[in-house]
């Protein structure tokens, strides 16, 4: 594998299998230094697999994955020391306070940062004496990412950092996690809020079915999709209005179900002032018009609707 010196994380063909049910499948992937690479997938599309296979819990049925160069699995104990990982749930003894848990897991890593700083970091200095029991939930995931981070590492996994917090304490996580970009970590992140994708990634990959589906910048991502244009049919005779829709607006695609019509076209302003012109002369009405460029959540929702390719 040719690995640049900018390239931290690279996978290739990686394949993973649980007996029998490839769970991720032929998968590539590159993460340069310093950047947030941000892994999307629709339920139990693979990104905790593939995660758990970059941060070396599980090895690979098929493929090469590689870490700051290294084989996350066989050299497990060189890597360790240079990564940090949150996983969707960590077990904390709930009767130790919150400072208690981390002088605990520094004794354990690597040059870890002082405790107090990291306190500080995580805007939890005000909890320090806190048991760890009684935390919200958004003070104890900025206590996994306390832990997670403990030794500034040079490549961040996050798993969904921020499910189940409200909007202030997903803002909070967001900022420490730019700070963290900001100090050169490389972060990989999977995550179910799309807008967190859209506010923090350098990079998405949205996965399907075990594979990459799209991968890019955001602007990459999106605006490879059509914008959408819904609206309610002004003709009871939906073959006919498909033609007439065929010729005068020229779809990507076209949907006519019952009569609602959803129209997906690469230049939203040309097409609409065709399909407007077209209505006015025909003295169409269309029905709760509705006309919006793509979004990365279209994308996604579009994503989430095709059949998975189980043997392709
Ligand atoms: N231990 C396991 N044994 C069998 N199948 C598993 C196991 N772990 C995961 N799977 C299956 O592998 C697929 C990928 O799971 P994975 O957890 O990687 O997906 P995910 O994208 O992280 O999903 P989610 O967004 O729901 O967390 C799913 O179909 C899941 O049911």
């Amino acid at each position: 594998m040719d690995i640049t010196t900018d390239t931290v994380i690279e996978a290739h063909g990686l394949t993973c299998s649980y007996g029998d049910f490839v769970a991720v499948r032929d998968l590539d992937l590159t993460v340069q230094r310093g950047e947030l690479f941000a892994l999307l997938g629709t339920n139990g599309a693979g990104k905790t697999t593939t995660m758990e296979t970059l941060e070396g819990h599980r090895g690979a049925d098929g493929g090469q994955v590689r870490v700051l160069g290294l084989d996350p699995q066989r050299d497990r104990a060189a890597l360790r020391p240079r990564i940090g990982m949150m996983l969707q749930e960590t077990g904390f003894a709930g009767d130790l306070t919150v400072r208690e848990t981390l002088e605990m897991w520094a004794a354990l890593t690597t040059r870890p940062d002082p405790v107090a700083d990291v306190l500080e970091r995580v805007e939890l200095a005000d909890r320090a004496d806190t048991r760890v029991v009684q935390l919200s939930g958004g003070q104890r995931r900025r206590l996994d990412l306390a832990l997670a981070t403990l030794n500034r590492p040079e490549v961040l996994f996050l798993d969904e950092p921020t499910a189940g917090l409200d909007p202030e304490s997903r803002e909070r996580t967001w900022s420490l996690v730019t700070d963290l970009l900001a100090g050169g970590t490389t972060v990989v992140l999977t995550t179910h809020y799309l807008e967190e994708a859209e506010s923090l990634a350098d990079r998405i990959a949205i996965m399907h079915g075990g594979r990459i589906v799209r991968e890019g910048t955001l602007e990459q991502i999106v605006g490879a999709a059509p914008a959408q244009i819904t609206f309610r049919a002004p003709l009871a005779d939906g073959a006919q209005l498909e033609r007439e829709l065929r010729t005068v607006v020229d779809p990507q695609d076209l949907h006519v179900d019952g009569d609602h019509v959803r129209l997906g076209v690469a230049e939203l302003q040309p097409a609409l002032g065709r399909l407007l012109g077209w209505a006015d002369q025909h003295d169409h009405r269309l029905g709760r018009l509705h006309a919006q460029e793509a979004s990365l959540s279209e994308v996604f929702t579009r994503i989430s609707q095709d059949r998975i390719e189980e043997n392709a």
